[in-house]
């Protein structure tokens, strides 16, 4: 799902209101019906709505929501933030409908009014703006977001988390609305995804208004939010009349004395995630370890007793993994060095392997294309830099990616695969994924991708996107906090 920026919807509203021979009024009133329907499957029965509202075209959502709600025979009040004079055009529509047919109380508050007397119901709705905000939020509006955040009430954002800014980043110390639920029309923003105030958002429902498909696809971005359907663009069924020499044969190499247990999860995961077969370069301390935890898998010990060691193969693996777990000795060195020279096809590298190519540059030129990097945010930063803010971190990444022309699999509550100048947004996964050997496990499984002859891209995309969506099984039952990597990896067979 392409990400659009705010001056992208609008001209996409523009289209979609000639092209459709609607009017724009219509089309509020198609996503605030299809609103409306999300509101209700949260709630799951009527209860007391406040809504917040302001005098743009997210407000003429929310005066909209607050009639349908009260058809529905929801309790509802509306109070309208008079940050303009003048009412947009719809919102004006939708505030006189509110009037004519309806008992609803709509108060309109403006920086004259008492904060105080303020009192919110169980449900607060902030429609107060959306992707129009452009500056600093006005005193008033600030004090009556702040208190709706200390309100003990459930609060749903209308399109945008009202405080939180789209077309720059959020300054530090704003006020924002502290969303349990973001309804987003058409596609979500690129902010809702950065660290800065991405709490903010809750739990994100994108609401499709039927903007004009064939208009968006020719709109440029290097931004892309993936959900199932863009991963069933590419996902491969397998066959009956196919055998494990079609899934390639994977390496794994990491490991050392004491730290086992990260080449295990990684080749376990691979394992479970359909690659044919799987050999370990192990330290010999760790032959038996790897024989009893992964039974499928073989293992060739290194010449050394506590560490992997350069070795010569007997087989042409599909594809190389390596890192986890490796250490960064000398011996680190010289492995993760013999192995990238010895690769032809592009590697993964991971946790002490990225530590170790970001001291030695130079092991870039022998990295074969499309390579693929996981690092977590501190791996990131000693490879590519320090970062200003986020906007800078990205910028950088893409530099960073189509300077060494690799994948960059950069991981955080939002996992972001960059490779040249596309960013690709997952959009699976939960905080419980913070937890040991959660890196293994994606190492693992996008390796085993590669192997299955995704290419390098779509491998980590994908890799990314099962490896979330295992721990989104496991957490439909279980705590976030009681996720652990065996439980992802357990999980694999209930994706896709
Ligand atoms: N395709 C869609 O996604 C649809 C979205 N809809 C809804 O429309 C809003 C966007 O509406 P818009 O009127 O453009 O913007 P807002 O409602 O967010 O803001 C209203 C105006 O307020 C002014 N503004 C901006 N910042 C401030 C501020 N800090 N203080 C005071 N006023 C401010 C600004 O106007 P200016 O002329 O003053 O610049 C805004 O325009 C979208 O989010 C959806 O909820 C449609 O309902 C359906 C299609
Ligand atoms: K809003």
């Amino acid at each position: 799902m392409k990400i659009l920026t705010p001056s992208q919807l609008h001209k996409a509203d523009q289209y979609t209101i000639e092209h459709q021979k609607i009017s724009s009024w219509e089309l509020m009133e198609r996503a605030s019906l299809a609103a409306v329907e999300k509101i209700k499957a949260i709630l799951k029965a009527p209860k007391p709505v406040t809504v917040l509202a302001g005098s743009g075209n997210n407000g003429g959502d929310g005066l909209a929501i607050a009639f349908h709600l009260d058809q529905l025979g929801y309790e509802v009040e509306v109070l309208v933030l008079k940050y303009t004079t003048e009412y947009s055009k719809d919102c004006k529509i939708n505030f006189d409908r509110l009037q004519a047919k309806t008992e609803i109380k709509v108060e309109e508050f403006t920086e004259d009014s008492n904060i105080e007397s303020l009192n919110f119901k169980p449900v607060i709705i902030d429609a107060v703006f959306g992707i129009g905000l452009n500056r600093a939020l006005p005193e008033f509006v600030e004090k009556v977001i702040k208190k709706a955040n200390h309100a003990q009430a459930l609060r749903i954002a209308i399109d945008v988390p009202s405080g939180l800014f789209l077309s720059k980043l959020t300054p530090p110390q704003s006020i924002v609305f502290e969303a349990d639920y973001t309804l987003t029309f058409q596609c979500p923003k690129l902010n809702f995804f950065l660290p800065d105030y991405g709490n903010a958002l809750g739990k994100i429902q994108v609401i499709d208004i039927g903007l004009d498909k064939s208009f968006i696809n020719k709109l440029d971005s290097d931004f892309e939010f993936v959900n199932k359907k863009y991963i069933d663009g590419f996902y491969k069924v397998r066959h009956r009349f196919s055998h494990k020499g079609d899934y390639g044969h994977l390496l794994v190499a990491g490991g050392q004395y004491g730290i086992m247990g990260s080449v295990s999860l990684t080749a376990k995961a691979a394992l479970k995630s359909g690659v044919g077969k799987v050999t370990v370069l192990s330290p010999q301390c760790g032959v038996e370890i790897l024989q009893h935890s992964v039974p499928e898998a073989m293992v060739i010990p290194s010449d050394d007793i506590e560490q992997v060691s350069p070795k010569h193969l007997n087989f042409k693996p599909s594809n190389i993994c390596i890192g986890m777990g490796l250490g960064q000795s000398k011996l680190a060195v010289k492995s993760l060095t013999y192995f990238i020279r010895l690769s032809k096809q592009p590697i993964l590298i991971d946790a002490d392997g990225l530590n170790i190519l970001s001291k030695n540059k130079n092991l870039f030129e022998d990295l074969p294309d499309q390579s693929i990097l996981t690092p977590h945010q501190g791996e990131l930063k000693r490879l590519i830099g320090e970062w200003g803010d986020q906007y800078d971190k990205l910028d950088k990444m893409k530099k960073f990616s189509r300077q060494y022309n690799i994948i960059l699999v950069s991981k955080d509550a939002y996992t972001f695969t960059v490779y040249d100048d596309q960013v690709y947004i997952n959009s699976t996964g939960n905080s419980g994924l913070a937890t040991a050997g959660s890196g293994d496990a994606l190492a693992g499984i996008i390796s085993s991708f590669l192997c299955q002859n995704y290419s390098p891209l779509e491998s980590s995309i994908l890799g990314v996107y099962i490896h979330g969506k295992a721990a989104d099984f496991y957490t439909t039952s279980n705590s976030e906090l009681s996720l652990t990597a065996s439980d992802v990896i357990n999980c694999l067979g209930k994706t896709l």
